[in-house]
């Protein structure tokens, strides 16, 4: 167990029974990965191929969060018709298939946090707007030995977040009531997704977007590292 866990666990008045949350469902990417540079790669060879100008990884950084077709739309200077967001998404998959394990990595402490979440019992759960095969892949490569209840991606037929429709699902699968999971993710679309939910929200500062837009969407939580996140579940409070 973790040095640091054992430090907050002993603060005053916080014991494991005072916390509700037995269940996390995690976004992916600015949560658990940091991916901006495959995918930020993969949508400025699109955009070279079309002679477009390209972007910094800052910007991209705004831009993604929607899934890949509103990446592509977000990242066009000017409105595209149908037939050319279907090329442009199709040549964004063909790239990203090839980058997507390149420079992709957990952010810091992420490993150490999702073990000694398991070893609270605490169920655990991934909710993201990347396509599904890519989500349960990088989950594979990264978290191979956490028991996930269950890891989504976007799937045909069912709404990307902020729609609840997933994170509901997979509260069931973990049967718990929403109230008993929260959801943690670093985009205005997390929090919002949270709230549709019925599930309190923690907003992660090491992501893709910033303080003022989680406070904004109105996260439960707002942390600053993995240590914060344990302290929540433990029953203390974050430092929101
Ligand atoms: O591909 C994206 O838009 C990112 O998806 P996520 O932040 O929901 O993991």
């Amino acid at each position: 167990m973790a040095v640091k866990r054992k430090r907050l666990y002993r603060q005053e008045g916080v014991t494991e029974q005072m916390s509700k949350y037995k269940g996390i469902i995690f976004d992916l990417d600015g949560t658990l990965l940091n991916t901006i540079e495959d995918i930020g790669d993969s949508m400025n060879g699109v955009l070279e191929t079309f002679n477009l100008p390209i972007y910094s990884y800052e910007e991209y950084k705004k831009k993604i969060g929607g899934g890949f077709r509103k990446l592509t739309l977000n990242s066009f200077p000017e409105k595209i018709d149908e037939e050319t967001i279907d090329k442009a998404l199709d040549m964004l998959y063909k790239n990203y298939d090839r980058r997507y394990l390149n420079k992709t990595r957990p952010y810091e402490s992420i490993d150490n946090l999702l073990n000694s979440l398991v070893e609270e019992g605490i169920k655990l759960g991934v909710n993201s707007n990347k396509k599904d095969e890519y989500t349960k892949s990088l989950i594979e490569k990264f978290f191979k030995t956490i028991p996930f209840v269950k890891v989504y991606g976007e799937r045909n037929g069912i709404p990307n977040k902020p729609d609840p429709a997933t994170a509901l699902e997979i509260a069931q699968l973990m049967n718990l009531n929403p109230e008993e999971v929260l959801f943690i993710g670093d985009s205005n679309t997390d929090i919002v997704t949270a709230k549709n939910a019925h599930m309190d929200s923690v907003g992660v500062l090491w992501g893709f977007r910033n303080r003022e837009e989680l406070c904004k969407y109105g996260a439960s939580y707002i942390v600053s590292n993995c240590e914060e996140i344990l302290y929540i579940v433990e029953g203390g409070k974050g430092t929101f």
